[in-house]
């Protein structure tokens, strides 16, 4: 402890210790006295004017009111004068090579022009009384710089000063501002203000952390400013009001995804994914939502087969799905395909929230209902897969693949990518047509001659052109054929040649002919032919006919499968047939809970007899069409356990079932199910 703060010449040389030495230009040899005198009630120290060669000088913690002593340091490197009674700011000639500065916790109000400090490199001047940021305009070196614990309202005079550090912490700021030219700021600290927006921030590209706790962000969508700083890894917002917001947390993950920590939290990558799912979810997982969606809702109503639910499994129901953007032409191709080849093929009828445009008819086009009966039909588990097109729903009920189907002929439907992809999760397994235009103005063009689209609604329609081009690009197979829409005549002679193509209809032709007139001299008793199950039933030609038709329409239309796809699908047919015979998993056991109908019967009366829940006597109201069983692929293929416990029940039913004469196979009586049976 010095004698009344004076400090002493033997002080110092008890204190000075040298660092190294250098040689100057003129070969004079210099040494590197660093003189640490902190903590020493200090506050005389003009006595260091004698010590010429110091590089590093350390005064913390005394009571220092003057260092003009460090005038007479010429080599002075390095100068830690924090926790003093310093006011004036850099009071003493500019030592040549000063970098480091260290005036914290002292009573300084002023800054003034450091102009003549161009070596300056790192600078601290927290806890002072400074309410104005100036003098810094030619620090040219100034890398680090902290302000923090002052009175500063307004960042300013950083134009040239290439900082990788600031510290502004617990100031007056109400914005971020004159930060634009701040191209290597790595580490902002503006914590403790009351800045309210993130404006400001969105030059500063090589951002790493920041540091905004205790302010006054109040809007989510404040992060929008910061989104493009790609390097931010590190933000807190801690004791803001934004914090309060809801799903604050997920909202910030999914708008800033580079951040590897949150208000001193680490964000997981389970987070990020959760975030990309909740806010902008890929198309597959919409697909797959919206798939459990109607899986569920219709699980939950009566489960009963529909004609186009098969009990051969390895063939499903024959579909084609037209696809392609907005206004590409799908739903007229659809419907002149329907039209010229309408012995296979019938238009599956959508229903859509948007009301109808001219020239298109209810029941024809679309049914057209409104938003609260479609919401009620999803409640009612009526579709199949629906989406939210340009702020309209659409969706496809499995009533009206029903009503082609008790047709005896393949659906038809038209959709966008969403609905395909939805699709793709149900056990249908259509053929997937792509339309696409090539030539985007005649597109265009082609949209703004219908007269009811915006301009918005037209952007969007083209920039999807790009949506349907990658997924083919990116996803071979996706569809099975590819079709230019440019001009619909030449599309529709294009779609047309490929679904012959799919159907062999040319080579078809005579075989047809002779088929046809091999089953008119069919007896009633030969559809034992279609499998011993069914030899009871007494078929009619028309059924017969169908029959070869429409497995014919199925084998072709159908996608070859994959050998393990061929096993998976055996298995399960081998578990039907056990559950036919009586061996029956329960999970099956609803399938067969036959009406009583027996003998032979009209077509009509047959798919009557196919409601398979519920009171049986009550025929009448159960028509099978409107009933179904579970749709999906995933449903059917989690099925196959036949654990003890599972099997009790089911066995007794199915027991029953083959012991009395009354049941036949419900879903071998529908003219679907007759054209799928062994053969
Ligand atoms: N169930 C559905 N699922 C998915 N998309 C659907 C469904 N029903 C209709 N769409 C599609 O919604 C979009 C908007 O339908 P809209 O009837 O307004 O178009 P459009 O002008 O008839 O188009 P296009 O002539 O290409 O069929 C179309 O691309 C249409 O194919």
């Amino acid at each position: 402890m010095e004698k009344d703060g004076v400090l002493t010449a033997e002080t110092v040389s008890s204190c000075v210790r040298q660092r190294g030495c250098c040689v100057s230009s003129i070969g004079l040899q210099h040494y590197h006295h660093h003189m640490p005198l902190q903590n020493r009630n200090l506050t005389d120290v003009s006595i260091l004017c004698k010590y010429v060669h110091l590089h590093k000088l350390e005064l913390q913690n005394n009571n220092i009111k003057d260092l003009s002593c460090v005038s007479h340091m010429p080599s002075l490197v390095i100068l830690d004068a924090s926790h003093n009674e310093i006011s004036e700011f850099f009071g003493f000639q500019p030592p040549k090579n000063l970098k480091e500065v260290n005036f914290s916790h002292n009573c300084m109000t002023k800054m003034r022009d450091l102009s003549e400090f161009s070596s300056l490199a790192k600078l601290n001047l927290d806890n002072n009384n400074f309410s104005e940021m100036c003098g810094l305009e030619t620090c040219f070196e100034l890398t680090h710089l902290s302000l923090g614990n002052n009175k500063i309202s307004r960042i300013s005079s950083l134009d040239n000063a290439p900082l990788i550090q600031l510290n502004l912490k617990g100031n007056k700021l109400t914005k971020i501002e004159g930060l634009e030219n701040q191209k290597n700021l790595q580490v902002l600290d503006v914590s403790q203000n009351q800045i309210s927006s993130l404006s400001g921030l969105q030059n500063l590209h090589v951002l790493c952390l920041l540091n905004l706790e205790r302010n006054m962000i109040n809007e989510i969508q404040e992060c929008k400013h910061i989104c493009n700083l790609l390097l931010l890894r590190d933000l807190n917002l801690l004791e803001n009001p934004v914090q309060n917001q809801k799903d604050y947390r997920l909202s910030v993950v999914f708008l800033l995804q580079h951040l590897t920590f949150l208000d001193q939290e680490s964000v997981s990558p389970e987070e990020k994914v959760t975030a990309v799912n909740e806010y902008d979810p890929p198309l597959e997982v919409v697909a797959a939502r919206n798939h459990m969606k109607h899986l569920v809702y219709q699980m939950m109503q009566p489960q009963v087969l529909h004609d186009s639910t098969l009990l051969s499994v390895d063939s499903p129901y024959p579909m084609l799905v037209l696809t392609g953007p907005q206004c590409c032409g799908k739903r007229e191709l659809a419907h002149r395909l329907c039209q010229d080849l309408s012995e296979y093929f019938g238009y599956g009828i959508c229903h859509t929230t948007r009301s109808s445009y001219l020239g298109e008819e209810d029941a024809v086009d679309y049914h057209f209902v409104t938003k609260e009966d479609f919401e009620n039909m999803i409640t009612m588990g009526k579709f199949i897969q629906t989406v939210d097109y340009a702020d309209h729903l659409y969706g496809l009920t499995r009533e009206a693949v029903e009503e082609v189907a008790r047709e005896g002929l393949a659906c038809c439907v038209h959709m966008e990518l969403e609905g395909v992809l939805s699709l793709k999760n149900s056990h249908f397994e259509p053929r997937y047509i792509l339309l696409i235009p090539t030539q985007v103005d005649k597109y265009v063009d082609h949209l703004k001659s219908r007269n009811i689209y915006s301009p918005a609604q037209i952007d969007r329609a083209v920039s999807r052109i790009e949506l349907y081009a990658s997924t083919n690009r990116q996803r071979p197979g996706f569809f099975d054929n590819v079709i230019a829409s440019d001009d619909w005549d030449e599309a529709y002679q294009t779609l047309h040649r490929v679904v012959k193509g799919y159907l062999h209809v040319e080579e078809l032709g005579k075989q047809e002919t002779d088929k046809e007139q091999d089953l008119e001299q069919e007896q009633p008793s030969e559809g034992a032919t279609l499998g011993s199950s069914t030899s009871h039933l007494a078929l009619d030609p028309t059924l017969l006919y169908y029959r070869y038709r429409y497995s014919h329409i199925q084998h072709q239309l159908n996608p070859p499968k994959t050998p393990a796809e061929l096993a998976s699908l055996r298995r399960r047919e081998q578990l039907v047939r056990e559950a036919i015979i009586g061996k029956s998993p329960a999970v099956y056991s609803h399938l067969f809970r036959s009406s009583t109908e027996t003998g032979p019967s009209s077509l009509q009366n047959h798919n009557r007899s196919l409601h398979l829940s519920g009171d049986s006597s009550s025929e009448d109201s159960c028509a099978s069409s409107e009933l179904s069983v579970p749709s999906s692929a995933g449903a059917l293929s989690t099925s196959e356990p036949l654990d003890g416990s599972a099997q009790g029940p089911a066995r007794e039913t199915s027991k029953d079932l083959s012991s009395s004469p009354e049941v036949h196979i419900p879903v071998l009586t529908s003219p679907l199910r007759n054209a799928l049976g062994p053969t």
